[in-house]
């Protein structure tokens, strides 16, 4: 089942880039995991996908993918059903690219450069576009320094980010990121998010999954809850500013959400603040609404 919460509509079909219809899907001993989903990704929406461990949000995102054939519904793709063949596969990858959440699953080239360029060779294109795409990528990632390392020379965050320049040569429509900022330290966290910034400015359509509620706080359009093998799908202030739901999905609220709620001050009134800077603005006029309140 899907839930669309407060006032969300899902986009029309002109503006939907990819979509879930009526998705069950699971594995052998958890049937279940996903049960009557219906996901909408509009383009240039950020879309951030939350819920427990173990709750279905790498399933939803294979499923996204094409790399996970649900056994009932639908994968829509450009206004079209996915066909899991090899052609329509193919086709699928060439739109969507999916990024693991550990970068081992993904990475096999010798070196950085090599990594970062088989999908496009892989796709037939002339040695001067893998090229061109390539040292795109690595500019993007900051990873030109990087370029002739081997790949298991490099740290975990490093790894993670040859993950992303891979899939970012692959020139996708839609970038589905498994935890991209899980184990990253807080700087590599702000380059991730950089990363992605400049991804959409090339015209990606970016979903993410993650624990962070924070994280999705700050940075989401949208957010999609994935709760007892259903999804719930709404704008980030509707959604994480709903104490039951957020409960039930085993989060928490926001940060700057519990701060306001603290002060007695409601987000929606505070214009919703997403960063500290935000917050510490409507916490100041909060109180010189009241100052102002006792001199007069
Ligand atoms: N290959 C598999 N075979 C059998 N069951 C699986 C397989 N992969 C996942 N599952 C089960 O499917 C359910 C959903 O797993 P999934 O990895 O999608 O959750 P998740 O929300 O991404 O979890 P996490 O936050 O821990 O990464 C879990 O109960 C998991 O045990």
């Amino acid at each position: 089942m899907t839930h669309r919460l407060g006032s969300w509509t899902p986009p029309d079909d002109a503006a939907t880039v990819l979509a879930l219809r009526g998705v069950h899907a699971g594995y052998p001993g958890a049937p279940g995991v996903l049960d009557c989903v219906s996901l909408t990704i509009g383009t240039g929406r950020r879309i951030a996908i939350l819920g427990a461990n173990g709750s279905g949000k790498t399933t939803l995102l294979r499923v996204l993918s094409g790399a996970h054939e649900p056994a009932e519904g639908a994968v829509v793709s450009g206004g079209e059903v996915l066909r899991h063949t090899r052609r329509g596969l193919t086709a699928h990858r060439q739109r969507v690219q999916l990024v693991m959440q550990d970068p081992d699953d993904q990475l096999f080239s010798a070196d950085v450069r090599s990594d970062i360029g088989y999908g496009p060779t892989n796709l037939g294109l002339p040695a001067a576009e893998v090229s061109a795409r390539v040292d795109e990528a690595l500019a993007v990632l900051s990873l030109e320094a990087l370029a002739e390392r081997p790949v298991h020379r490099l740290s975990f965050g490093q790894r993670k980010r040859v993950a992303v320049a891979g899939a970012l040569a692959m020139h996708p429509r839609v970038l589905l990121l498994d935890e991209p900022t899980a184990g990253l330290d807080p700087a590599g966290v702000e380059e991730m998010l950089a990363a992605v910034a400049a991804l959409e400015g090339h015209g990606t359509t970016v979903v993410l999954s993650t624990h962070d509620v924070d994280l999705a706080w700050r940075w989401a359009d949208e957010v999609a809850l994935v709760v007892d093998h259903v999804v719930h799908q709404g704008e980030v202030t509707d959604a994480l500013t709903d104490g039951a739901l957020v409960e039930a999905a085993r989060l928490r609220p926001p940060w700057s959400v519990q701060v306001l709620r603290e002060m007695g001050i409601e987000p929606a009134a505070a214009g919703w603040p997403r960063t500290p800077a935000d917050v510490a603005v409507a916490l100041a006029s909060s109180h010189l609404s009241q100052d102002s309140r006792v001199t007069r």
